[in-house]
């Protein structure tokens, strides 16, 4: 078991309470994203797992093994814990191959384990889709082959947990997309524990089993990319994660008179009363122009369409309301309306409700 428990834990750069009492439970052979804003903590987390940095509060065990608590921290070496670097800071000295190679056993003078250590070289070369390129160097591969090996460098020693510090950030948009993919489908299938920072949503909702969206040292919320997109803890995690429509209006029994009409709305972390004035928020696909999911000709609301922004497989649809603000609606490309069409408008699953400011 590889599980990872990181209990209440805090830790400072200086004056600088960098992180601030996160607890996180990660099951072995999960793959957690933190997911976070510039500056909320995210690298620091990671150096404390790893061992690089020491917690003033709190305990992180690997395995049911204590490796942090105040004034102890288990040396990184020996904590058996991967990590996988934004730039892949291969040795330029070294091949393909012996950079893979640098942390397997029998690598400096082990001439006895030179053909088991050869064997798990070409494996994990061809594990990362690099098999023909182990005598490479370094200098010779692109960004996304360098960042192969270093993940092939990570877990030629069989680490407990793998710790990825945005592996991708340096890759083109395309090249990225791909790679991520095919890195969450091999630590899946290798059964590897591992934490992946990044402050990008997309790929923190697409690539995780559960996401750890942190905001100023503290984690905000942790659960799955479903909870954390469609039932976010608080009104930051909702616009932190992805677009939102926010609409003020009136509590009445479960729904929210609002200018898209009656809509149906759950309350995040307050109790309001009828006729509380509060800010109900949406994502821009839950609104539709579908006036057949309207129960009674008199719900939703009349718009136009003002603009809209294309992106290929979906689009961005700006609809000024006939009695109220503009909304952002997003549709698949399929079917879209032109500029200047009318629409009735419908919200096609209960939005959220959040005490006003
Ligand atoms: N070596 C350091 N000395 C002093 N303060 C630091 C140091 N490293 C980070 N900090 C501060 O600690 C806080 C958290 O920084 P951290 O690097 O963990 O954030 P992050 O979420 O990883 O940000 P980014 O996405 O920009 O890398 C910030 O306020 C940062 O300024």
């Amino acid at each position: 078991m590889s599980d990872l428990v990181v209990e209440h834990v805090s830790v400072t750069h200086g004056s600088t309470l960098a992180v601030d009492d996160v607890s996180l439970s990660i099951r072995s052979g999960e793959l957690v994203a933190v997911l976070g804003p510039s500056g909320c903590g995210k690298t620091t987390l990671l150096l404390a797992i790893a061992g690089l940095l020491p917690v003033q509060e709190g305990t992180i065990a690997v395995g049911g093994r204590e490796l942090s608590r105040s004034g102890r921290t288990v040396a990184p070496e020996k904590r058996g814990v991967g990590w996988v670097p934004q730039e892949a800071s291969l040795f330029p000295h070294l091949s393909v191959g012996e950079n893979i190679g640098f942390a397997v056993p029998g690598g400096r003078g082990g001439a006895g384990r030179g053909a088991a250590r050869a064997a798990r070289i070409a494996e994990l070369a061809q594990l990362v889709g690099l098999g023909e390129l182990t005598n490479r160097a370094p200098n010779q591969l692109s960004g996304g082959q360098a960042q192969r090996v270093a993940l092939a460098r990570a877990l030629a020693p069989r680490p407990e947990l793998l710790l990825l510090d945005e592996p991708f950030a340096a890759l083109d948009t395309q090249l990225r997309t791909g790679l991520r993919r095919e890195v969450a489908e091999l630590l899946r299938d290798q059964g590897t524990t591992s934490v992946l920072v990044t402050h990008d949503q997309e790929e923190a909702l697409t690539l995780a089993d559960r996401v750890a969206v942190m905001h100023d040292g503290r984690l905000a919320q942790f659960g799955t990319p479903e909870e954390v997109y469609q039932q976010p803890a608080s009104d930051w995690v909702a616009s932190f994660v992805g677009d939102v429509v926010e609409l003020t209006g009136t509590w009445r029994a479960g729904r929210v008179l609002c200018a898209l009409g009656s809509v149906e709305a759950t309350a995040v972390g307050f109790a309001p009363a009828d006729g509380a004035t509060v800010r109900l928020m949406l994502r821009p696909e839950w609104i539709v122009p579908r006036p057949d999911l309207l129960a009674q000709a008199a719900a939703g609301a009349d718009a136009r369409v003002a603009a809209i922004s294309y992106a290929g497989h979906d689009a961005m649809i700006t609809a000024d309301l006939v009695d109220g603000p503009s909304v952002l609606m997003r549709m698949a490309a399929v079917e879209l309306p032109s500029v200047g069409d009318d629409l009735r408008l419908a919200v096609q699953r209960p939005g959220l409700a959040f005490a006003a400011a």
